[in-house]
């Protein structure tokens, strides 16, 4: 059945708070896999002490964490619900048409920005994470000097392979390809990035993730497996790139593609 559609910028009275569309036995359900999902991530440092999180859009239903929770401890009770179509509609975008609103708690500040990437590269999930890796890379880029501090650049590494050529493009990156990532500036408040954070996903129409300066990063994919393995993959590099700084070697290497002989 198809849920029923609040008019624009009004919310359901709690007793119509559509509950079944957090109640499912598959773990696979967007409202089961946010929670669990978080709970690994906690243990990666992506989601420590409320910071970071995931959504997930499946067709036109768009599922949210809570802000300012232990992302690690949520529950499917704790899930927010969006209709992408309901929201299209509303002329006020930053007013959200939620269908399932948990009444103690806000949304995820998050929300804009993983929008973003729902509706200017049809992602299926996205991931903010305040990883010590992301946070790292974004200093050292800092003490390059204005012009080379805005783009994260590397080649020659196998896990390049793990990203896709970009949006609508059919196959990976290749170990000879440059992986470019934008950087943007952090701002006072999370929604607030979303401006710069789609004005960066306008300059790198291929990439999957934007770089938030001394915060962390967001990545999407175009499904769950896509946005976790490509956050892995960048967090994978990223942690590289550090003891790659640390040790004097250089990101980005001239290796001329070469055809390996037999010793
Ligand atoms: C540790 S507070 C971090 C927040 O300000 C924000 O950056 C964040 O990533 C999570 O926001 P939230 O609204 O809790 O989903
Ligand atoms: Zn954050």
């Amino acid at each position: 059945m198809t849920p029923p559609v609040p008019p624009t910028g009004q919310a359901f009275a709690a007793t119509d708070n559509n509950d079944h569309l957090v109640q499912s036995v598959n773990p696979d359900h967007p409202a089961n896999l946010i929670p669990s999902l978080c709970a690994k991530f906690w243990k990666l440092g992506w989601v420590t002490g409320t910071g970071g999180g995931a959504s997930i859009r499946e067709d036109d239903l768009v599922y949210l964490a809570p802000s300012g929770v232990q992302k690690e401890l949520m529950k499917p009770s704790d899930i927010y619900v969006l209709s992408m179509a309901a929201q299209a509609k509303s002329l006020d975008r930053r007013t959200r048409v939620y269908l399932r609103s948990p009444a103690q708690y806000k949304p995820s500040q998050c929300t804009p920005l993983f929008m973003a990437a729902f509706t200017k590269r049809g992602a299926g999930c996205c991931i903010h994470t305040h990883s010590h890796w992301a946070v790292l890379v974004t200093l050292i880029l800092e003490t390059q000097g204005a012009g080379n501090d805005r783009e994260f650049q590397i080649n020659n590494i196998e896990q390049i392979k793990g990203f896709g050529r970009g949006f609508e493009k059919s196959g990976n990156l290749g170990y000879h390809d440059t992986l470019r990532i934008p950087v943007i500036e952090n701002t006072a408040h999370e929604e607030d990035l979303t401006e710069f954070l789609e004005e960066a996903m306008d300059k790198y129409p291929d990439t999957y993730a934007v770089l938030v300066r001394r915060h962390g990063v967001y990545v999407w994919g175009e499904n769950v497996h896509k946005a976790k393995t490509q956050c892995e993959s960048l967090d994978y590099l990223f942690q590289l790139a550090v003891e790659m700084k640390r040790l004097g070697l250089p990101w980005i290497t001239e290796i001329e593609p070469v055809k390996p002989t037999r010793a």
